[in-house]
């Protein structure tokens, strides 16, 4: 009992330090991309008044790192002494370990940056952090899954859209959908139909895939490019029409398959409300208008690589990946990262290091973002055949890949604010909602529930929703 509560506060204080490493690891990414460091030219206090000397945010930024700094290093150190004493295991130890020898160098060169040392030391202090921060990172999942695996088997609830009769995993559904009785009236028939050619183009992916292409316009607009109306309108519309195509092909693909899962068993071609010829017809007519909207009004290359991702996202990831590896996710992420080089490419007519950084960005946060959905349906992705990771892998194996993408997604994205010169309001959202993310991914360790992964799953889209924005506010409205 004793020993479990005090494993529990350790994991506390891990908790507490992996997030004070992220604040640094970001707060360092926006102080070096803003002018604030110039402010301040000695260590470990400035030789200005910091707060008379400016009173910008770009101040409180760099201010706000140094006392990060401070926090950071007392929890660090509070986390070596407690792994001392707590029985953590070695693994644990060593990575805690590492994170407190390496602190100190960091502090070093930190300094030597303040005092105008070589450039060099820039990148070398941002490798370090991230670094740092990965070890803490690991050490924390490993103490996690000390506490949450006895648990694991009690306390999993069943999947959120249970099937009325149980239905085991694996096996074929009994409860595949009747057919829907037909509506008499024309405009219910005509209303319905419509509804359906609209649930076929998955309009819920639509918002964040936007955001994702509007990123990129705006990071293009940082390189001295323009944006038109015009093009940007164009593109978005050509990217909406692109994704309808692609998720109806998804739809027709998989309709028998669909039928066997509680959650796409209402889908318009598992009850027959669209012919799947229609729909066929449907989704090539829709490309066909996205090709020519691209063309007339964008650019080839924006149009060729939209192409590209209906065909990556409908054949690649829905007919080969999909149905034949728990890889299927993570490769498939390059399908939803491909609109961010889109919108690049849209203001610039050529691909560049920013928008490879956010589409790197969007690529890592897909597993984090799908296996949490995953783990709480996965008793229906078994059902539709689906080899998703925690189907194949297990749900320990898939929380321990949600947590290691988020933190490679966390670090992607200061790597991004660095790599394209992001300031304040990107690295203040990205902290505040980037510590939202980790901390309710350390809750599904704690309280392993369908419920908490779902909530995870959600957390991640507001998690992306908002630097998005953030982007796009700093680029497109303040910068403009
Ligand atoms: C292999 C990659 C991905 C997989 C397997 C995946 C899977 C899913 C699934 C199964 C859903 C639930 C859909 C539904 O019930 O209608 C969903 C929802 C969603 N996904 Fe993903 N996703 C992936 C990538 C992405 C990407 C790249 C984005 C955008 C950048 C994205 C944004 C969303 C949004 C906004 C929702 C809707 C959430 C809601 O219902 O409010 N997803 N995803
Ligand atoms: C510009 C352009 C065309 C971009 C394509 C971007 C795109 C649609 C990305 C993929 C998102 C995705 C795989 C969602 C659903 O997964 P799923 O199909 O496995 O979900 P399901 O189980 O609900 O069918």
């Amino acid at each position: 009992m004793t020993t479990e509560l005090s494993r529990r506060r350790f994991a506390d204080v891990l908790t507490a330090t992996v997030i004070a490493a992220y604040v640094l690891v970001a707060l360092g990414t926006a102080v070096s991309t803003t002018d604030s460091a110039a402010a301040c030219s000695a260590w470990p206090t400035c030789a200005t008044d910091p707060i008379v000397g400016s009173g910008t945010g770009d101040t409180l930024l760099y201010w706000g790192h140094r006392v990060a700094a401070l926090v950071a290093g007392c929890l660090v150190l509070a986390s070596g002494l407690a792994a001392r004493r707590v029985a953590v295991g070695r693994r644990v130890t060593a990575l805690v370990g590492c994170a407190l020898v390496l602190f100190p160098v960091q502090v070093l060169l930190g300094a030597t940056i303040a005092v105008g040392g070589p450039s060099v030391a820039g990148p070398i202090h941002l490798a370090l952090a991230m670094a740092i921060f990965g070890c803490l990172l690991v050490a924390l999942v490993f103490t996690l899954e000390e506490g949450t695996l006895e648990a694991e088997s009690d306390r999993l609830t069943p999947t959120p859209n249970p099937s009325p009769d149980g239905d085991d995993a694996g096996g074929v559904s009994a409860t595949a959908p009747q057919s829907a009785p037909r509506p008499t009236g024309r405009l219910v028939r005509l209303r319905r139909t419509i509804g359906a050619y609209l649930t076929l183009t998955k309009p819920r992916l639509m918002w964040l895939l936007c955001l994702v292409a509007l990123a990129g316009m705006g990071l293009a607009t940082l390189s001295g490019a323009a944006l038109e109306p015009a093009t940007a309108l164009a593109t978005l519309a050509g990217g909406v029409l692109a994704i309808g195509a692609s998720g109806t092909f998804n739809h027709v693909y998989e309709r028998d398959r669909d039928r066997r899962m509680d959650r796409t068993a209402d889908r318009p071609l598992v009850h027959d409300l669209v012919p799947a010829r229609n729909a066929v017809a449907f989704g090539v007519g829709l490309t066909v208008v996205a090709m020519t909207v691209l063309l007339t009004w964008v650019n080839a290359l924006a149009a060729v690589l939209t192409l590209a991702a209906i065909g990556y996202y409908a054949v690649l990831y829905t007919a080969v990946l999909k149905p034949n590896t728990a890889w299927n996710t993570v490769l498939g992420g390059g399908a939803g990262a491909l609109p961010a080089v889109i919108g690049w490419v849209a203001v610039t007519g050529r691909v560049g290091l920013p928008a490879v950084a956010l589409a790197a960005v969007i690529f890592l946060w897909t597993p984090a973002h799908f296996y949490s959905l995953a783990i709480a349906y996965r008793d229906d992705y078994a059902r539709g055949g689906f080899p998703m990771y925690p189907v194949a892998e297990g749900v320990a194996a898939a929380r321990r890949h949600i947590a290691f993408y988020l933190g490679a997604t966390l670090l992607a994205a200061s790597g991004l604010g660095w790599v394209a010169g992001l300031g304040w309001v990107y690295g203040v959202t990205s902290i505040a909602l980037g510590t939202v993310f980790l901390r309710s991914v350390v809750r599904q360790f704690r309280r392993p529930t369908d419920e908490v992964a779902l909530r995870s799953f959600y957390v991640s889209n507001y998690y992306l929703g908002a630097i998005l924005l953030a982007i796009v506010l700093e680029t497109l409205v303040i910068g403009s």
